[in-house]
């Protein structure tokens, strides 16, 4: 899995290459969609989607689709949050099917019947899926019909490509503003570069140590899912007061505020990845920082985030040095209408390359 992911990244460098002789501002929120939606693409549907070197990639533009914010998708998204499931239900029966549902229904059958009659074998999501379309008994008495299975791919895909990227194109965005960091990050970058001959492993990435801190500082200042969402399974009094949270209540744990709460991470917005040396997280409630959720629904592509964000990063920056530029907004202004943490105007950063031997 690891180097497919490379192989993406390896991709990403070449379309940087090409990107950066224009000598024009990039918006990198788009860039890197490009990127992960290539990385989920390859990884996880075995489907290669064009992503970075078609310009009108179908896989980008339905990725594009899923996370406009029009007022269709607003009304969606607040009737499944707020309706009850019987209604939710009856209404699926109703609303007519967007072009995103038709697109990933026809994707994901298409390709799993095309595994079939050619008996591949990939190891991956999709096999996970024809998997459970043979034994439906593993699912108890889910009805997995065509839509059941195609939503099953578009919760991966929608979960996995956008956080990934606005992540990423957070992350190049403080190291633009903080060249100091861009610089210490860049030198341990190099030194990994020259202790493994070029060659950037699982096991190598793992070991870095400031790559891991300015990832983990990026989602502290940028969770890119800012409240997580539970319903109580028991009624709950805090300590000696009165307030309580009845049985059955749905709730929103504001991870953005807490994880921008000065009490806890003083100058919160400030970017410090010494927030996150050993020594100052165990001075740290674990739950002052959820950027992948907790418990058994927390995120299960955690590991797959981390490992296609700093391959994509130390591709990036071992070559390409990001500066801010006119178009860059500073401050930053957190979209109003998204439903994942975003800019609101993009990020346009230079991309220069630099040379390296
Ligand atoms: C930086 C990137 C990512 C962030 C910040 C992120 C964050 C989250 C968060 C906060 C949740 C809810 C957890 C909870 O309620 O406790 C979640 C759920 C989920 N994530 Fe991620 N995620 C990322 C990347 C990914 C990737 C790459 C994939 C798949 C390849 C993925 C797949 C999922 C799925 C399927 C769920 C739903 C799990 C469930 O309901 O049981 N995520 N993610």
């Amino acid at each position: 899995m690891f180097s497919l992911m490379s192989q993406c990244a390896d991709q990403l460098e070449q379309y940087l290459e090409k990107l950066s002789s224009k000598n024009e501002p990039v918006e990198c929120c788009e860039l890197m969609a490009k990127y992960t939606t290539n990385v989920i693409g390859t990884c996880a549907f075995g489907i290669e989607m064009y992503s970075l070197s078609d310009e009108d990639s179908e896989f980008r533009r339905i990725g594009r689709l899923i996370f406009a914010p029009t007022w269709e998708h607003s009304v969606r998204f607040r009737c499944v949050q707020f309706l009850p499931q019987i209604l939710c239900n009856l209404l699926s029966y109703i609303v007519p099917k967007t072009e995103v549902t038709k697109f990933f229904t026809r994707i994901v059958i298409e390709t799993m019947d095309y595994r079939d009659a050619n008996n591949i074998v990939r190891h991956d999501f999709i096999d996970t899926l024809r998997e459970l379309k043979k034994h439906p008994e593993k699912v108890g008495d889910i009805d997995l019909t065509d839509y059941v299975i195609a939503a099953q791919a578009f919760v991966f895909f929608g979960a996995g490509f956008e956080t990934s990227s606005t992540t990423m194109s957070n992350a190049l965005y403080e190291l633009a503003l903080n060249q100091e960091i861009q610089d210490k990050l860049r030198e341990e970058i190099n030194d990994e570069y020259i202790r493994h001959n070029g060659n950037f492993t699982y096991e190598n990435i793992k070991k870095m140590n400031y790559l891991d801190k300015i990832f983990k500082e990026t989602l502290r200042k940028y969770p890119s899912v800012p409240y997580l969402q539970r319903k109580t399974t028991s009624s709950y009094t805090f300590g000696s007061t009165k307030v309580n949270i009845p049985k059955g209540q749905d709730i929103w744990i504001p991870v953005y505020a807490i994880q921008r709460d000065p009490d806890i991470y003083p100058k919160p917005d400030v970017f410090d990845p010494e927030r996150f040396t050993d020594e100052v997280v165990q001075t740290r409630h674990p739950m002052f920082y959820l950027p992948f959720g907790d418990g058994p629904r927390n995120c299960i592509g955690a590991r797959f985030a981390v490992y296609q964000t700093k391959i994509g990063l130390i591709k990036i920056l071992r070559n390409y040095k990001v500066e801010t530029c006119e178009k860059t907004q500073i401050p930053y202004i957190n979209h109003p209408k998204t439903h994942i943490l975003q800019s609101e105007n993009g990020i346009y950063l230079n991309i220069i390359k630099i040379n390296q031997s």
